[in-house]
């Protein structure tokens, strides 16, 4: 201290007045405080270093979520001073929309006129870069939640930091998280779509809400077939690996449209609590690597959906691997004639998925294990047969138009009872599960008076009055919506409603085939109007290099004839030069440069009796003509 104070005592006695000194001064004193300012922040980032565990979560993977999800439940996290207002959802999962900071308006909640309209919620959280210090089980954790560029874009992070001596309190913290996040993502399915770009990578789409298998009305015994066959083999992983068999399983739904297919993915994953992944394979930019690719990246219990598989056929995906998904076999006219256009289309925008990257997606080495592939399609015969083989479809379920017995279902499904009927006989539809009666049915969804009699006999008179076989379930749907106040009015109004449809129908039928006709003779005018063209580019490009020949020959044969011009027109015409083998044929071209050449000669002898003016004027004549006979038709030239 004596030393230290030795050291100053000439900037601090007061007899020094010396501005030299007074500078001096004021630099010691400033390093010193910046050294210790300096020294003060090593010390505290060597305390960080030393004692505090740091964590980092990527938006890119299933933590962030689980932690975004926790956060958003912590008052210290809503109380943010610094913060975004967004009604974006605060996470991928979309569930966390309730933060401690959200602005609820009350007013909105109250007006009936405005629960018809879309209800944005407004979320706050925090900006990022800013730090929050939120106390969790003991220890206060810092979090930052930070954005960075990742190879798919903008990407956020959050940084976890915590004091302690192991990370025992961090994991406690993720799986505390991830648990929350389960327990309220139980009444909901995650869907995941495939996204072409940057060689392809799964994208969030949104959490639905879960459908009840009861709402889908299928032939009795199919959807718990379906059900337990699945179960049985998320269960049997073991069974698999003992056998050697890859444990994988495949769906084929085909059919009608409208007949349940997407509707019945959907149940079971909420069923089987599995999210879904999206597949089109007529996207954009679909390549046998981003199939792969997206194929090898599903986690291991999933449902992969491949949605109307045969709509990749129709866009040509073919077993050549060079195939860049020309329409292969089709016998339309049209199709031949616009197979071209199509392929440089697909080409085009990337597109080169061939049957063989297809199935080697499916099974090959690198296709993800534990996962229930599902495929729908429309058009089962446009399938190979490859694709559809046991161990690649294993299970195929036919899905037809509405029988009587679904359209009974769908009836009781439209108009519950309050007391859901209890089954004794197994023989009788309604005493099959397939009924549809929803799980979670509040007292307020029922909007008849009927007794659970008289919804059973308006049921049954609903489904007499409708076709077998006839219409999709679709339809039938779209037709108890419409009436789904009036449940008396509905059976009584169904016969009506089935001639009218039957009519449109017609109708609609009528006009496509017209339209197909207008088409396919459009398509054949234009295959003939293209032909045409071709031929006469063809014949064009024949006779000009028939031309050439003569030109070359005729300045080789040429036989130069010295005449004296008497006036313009003579020399014009006695300056035809005729190649010895000149034919008629050698048209206007020949002709011009026959007399091309021969003005030349002209000109010559012109130039030895007459002089460079007359050279002159001969060459602009010359230019002139030349100009001239290649503006006359053939037959004018000769
Ligand atoms: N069997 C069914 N049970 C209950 N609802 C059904 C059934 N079939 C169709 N629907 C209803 O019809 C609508 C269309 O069904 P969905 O999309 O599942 O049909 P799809 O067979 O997948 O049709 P597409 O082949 O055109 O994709 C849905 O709203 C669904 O509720």
């Amino acid at each position: 201290m004596d030393a230290l104070r030795g050291l100053l005592s000439p900037l601090t006695s007061s007899n020094v007045t010396n501005p030299i000194h007074d500078t001096l001064k004021l630099v010691v004193i400033g390093g010193t405080v910046e050294t210790a300012r300096r020294v003060s922040v090593s010390a505290w980032n060597g305390f960080i270093d030393s004692f505090f565990l740091t964590a980092h979560f990527s938006q890119e993977d299933y933590p962030y979520d689980w932690l975004m999800h926790w956060l958003s439940k912590q008052p210290a996290w809503g109380r943010s001073r610094e913060f975004d207002i967004t009604t974006r959802t605060v996470n991928r999962n979309g569930l966390t929309q309730s933060t401690s900071g959200d602005l609820e308006d009350d007013e909105d909640e109250e007006s009936e006129d405005l629960a018809t309209r879309r209800r944005r919620k407004v979320a706050i959280i925090p900006s990022v870069d800013t730090t929050h210090t939120i106390y969790y089980r003991g220890h206060w954790l810092r979090i930052t939640r930070t954005k960075r560029f990742s190879e798919y874009g903008q990407c956020a992070e959050l940084k976890i930091s915590v004091v302690a001596r192991n990370n025992d309190i961090l994991k406690r913290l993720v799986l505390e998280a991830k648990r929350d996040y389960e327990k309220d993502a139980e009444h909901r399915v995650h869907i995941f779509m495939a996204d072409t770009l940057y060689g392809g990578h799964w994208r969030w789409n949104g959490a639905r809400q879960k459908r009840p298998m009861s709402s889908i009305v299928l032939e009795p015994g199919v959807k718990d077939m379906i059900l337990a066959d699945c179960k049985d083999f998320l269960r049997s992983e073991d069974w698999y690996a003992e056998r050697g068999i890859p444990f994988r399983r495949g769906y084929l739904l085909h059919g009608v449209p409208g007949s349940g297919k997407t509707s019945l993915i959907h149940s079971l994953a909420g069923e089987l609590g599995l999210d879904i992944y999206v597949i089109s394979l007529s996207s954009k930019g679909m390549s046998d690597n981003t199939l792969a690719n997206l194929m090898g990246n599903v986690p291991s219990r999933c449902i992969v959906l491949l949605e109307d598989l045969d709509a990749a056929f129709t866009r040509g995906v073919s077993r050549d691997e060079k195939s860049t998904g020309a329409p292969t076999g089709s016998s339309s006219t049209s199709s031949t004639s616009t197979s071209t256009a199509k392929s440089k289309e697909e080409t085009d925008d990337g597109s080169t998925l061939s049957l063989s990257g297809l199935l080697n997606s499916l099974d090959g080495v690198a296709a993800a294990e534990g996962r229930l592939l599902f495929a729908t399609t429309n058009h089962i015969e446009r399938l190979d047969p490859a694709l559809s083989r046991p161990g690649r479809m294993d299970v195929w379920v036919n899905f037809k138009n509405a029988t009587k017995w679904q359209a009974e279902g769908i009836f009781k499904c439209f108009f519950p009872v309050k007391t859901a009927p209890q089954p004794t006989d197994p023989k009788d539809p309604a005493s099959q599960q397939n009924l549809a009666v929803p799980k979670r049915q509040r007292p307020s969804t029922i909007t008849h008076s009927l007794s659970e009699e008289e919804v059973c006999v308006l049921a049954k008179r609903f489904a007499d009055a409708m076709p077998e076989g006839e219409f999709s379930v679709a339809s039938l749907q779209g037709y108890l919506l419409k009436n789904k106040t009036r449940p008396r009015e509905c059976v009584e109004e169904v016969d009506a409603w089935v001639i009218q449809e039957r009519e449109t129908r017609a109708k609609l039928k009528k006009e496509k085939e017209e339209r197909e006709a207008r088409e396919k003779r459009e398509a054949e005018e234009q295959a003939k109007k293209e032909k045409e063209e071709e031929a006469k580019k063809k014949a064009e490009e024949s006779s000009s290099s028939e031309s050439k020949t003569e030109e070359v020959k005729v300045e080789a044969k040429t036989v130069p004839v010295q005449v004296t011009p008497k006036s313009e027109t003579s020399s014009q015409t006695e300056n035809v030069a005729v190649p010895a083998e000149s034919t008629s044929s050698s048209d206007a071209e020949s002709s011009s440069s026959g007399e091309d050449a021969d003005v030349e000669e002209s000109v010559t002898s012109e130039e030895e009796s007459n002089g460079k003016t007359a050279t002159e004027a001969s060459e602009q004549k010359a230019k002139e003509t030349w100009v001239a006979v290649q503006g006359h038709p053939p037959d004018q030239s000769v």
